[in-house]
């Protein structure tokens, strides 16, 4: 049984002026102890994605689809089973890890919450286990007497992935963990991500517009556009040859991780992404693509396997597998 299933998900939000499909028919598998890195531009849907698997979407947004998580279905779960699934067995790792930490409490104080809100630890324990969680990202003991002013941009974020660890989730979610680092501090962060995943067996769902930056961490890769997944497949694969047009000029829009010349002449993607209030016909890419077909802005094209592991929603790949 995998870690986590998405099973044909779709998140609309309902606004004064319509609805909004920021998810359409997600389906996914997540092994435990793998890492799974899902791309896309602005507006693609990532953040609602994550918000929906840990039921943190704001009343507005209707969920349809099923979510199981070891095997339970997220969708469904009570409210107390639901308060005790967040931070015990997947917690989450938002951008800008300032607006995450309150600014008047202690560092150590705030790591050590999600412990004893769940029960989980006496505060004497706590207090060792925070010891314990600030030295495995790569801080001092001493920082937990710190308040959140008086560290680093990339200090804090340190300290969320500390929060996240706190109690000891199978899973992982990190949206855009590093975008608002620069760039040194970045890689620094990946790295420790990198290994906390390696050395301890947890499952990570990695959010991040910089495919570069995830196939670096990641297993495997998921390319969203306009709410749906068009590529899914091993990371080096899809990276270094994407079989879907928007993966590949995703692939080619972002520099190497880590080196910070490289950052310097990113090629970007022609257009811009679709409102998804109004959406195009066909293949929602079809305005942007450079190797349209006929067909293309009526054929709505499905993921279609590209060998064992690997699917892409392209009509080219459909194409292609028709003629072999
Ligand atoms: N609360 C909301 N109400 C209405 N529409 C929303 C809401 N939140 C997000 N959206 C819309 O849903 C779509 C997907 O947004 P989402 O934030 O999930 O994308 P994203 O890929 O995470 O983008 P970013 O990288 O900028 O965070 C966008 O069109 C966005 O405008």
């Amino acid at each position: 049984m995998s870690l986590l299933e998405l099973d044909d998900v779709s998140v609309t939000y309902r606004i004064a002026s319509g609805e909004v499909p920021a998810v359409r028919g997600v389906s996914l598998k997540l092994e435990a102890g793998s890492a799974l890195g899902v791309a896309g531009e602005s507006g693609s849907g990532k953040s609602t994605l994550a918000m929906a698997l840990m039921r943190l979407l704001p009343a507005d947004a209707r969920v349809g689809g099923r979510i199981l998580l070891g095997g339970e279905d997220v969708l469904a779960m009570k409210w107390g089973r639901l308060r005790a699934v967040r931070w015990a067995e997947a917690s989450i790792v938002f951008q800008g890890a300032q607006h995450g930490l309150n600014p008047v409490r202690r560092i150590g104080d705030q790591i050590a919450e999600p412990m004893l809100v769940h029960g989980l630890a006496k505060p004497d324990v706590a207090r060792k286990r925070v010891a314990e969680l600030l030295d495995q990202v790569g801080l001092p003991a001493w920082r937990a007497r710190s308040y959140p002013h008086e560290l680093s941009g990339g200090q804090r974020q340190r300290i969320m992935i500390a929060m996240a660890l706190a109690c000891e989730p199978r899973l992982i979610i990190a949206d855009e963990p590093t975008t608002a680092l620069d760039v040194m501090v970045q890689a620094q962060v990946l790295t420790l991500i990198k290994d906390l995943v390696a050395q301890r067996g947890i499952s990570l769902i990695m959010i991040s517009h910089d495919l570069s930056v995830l196939a670096d961490v990641c297993g495997r890769l998921a390319v969203m556009y306009a709410g749906r997944i068009v590529e899914n497949g091993p990371s080096h694969e899809v990276f270094r040859d994407a079989r879907h047009p928007y993966s590949k000029a995703l692939a080619a829009a972002f520099p190497t991780v880590g080196d910070p010349l490289s950052r310097m002449a990113p090629k970007g993607l022609g257009g811009d992404p679709p409102d998804p209030m109004h959406l195009p016909s066909g293949c929602a890419f079809h305005p942007r693509c450079p190797i349209k077909a006929d067909g293309c802005d009526t054929l709505d094209v499905e993921l279609w396997p590209v060998g064992e592991r690997r699917t892409a929603a392209c009509v080219h790949v459909r194409t292609e597998l028709e003629g072999s």
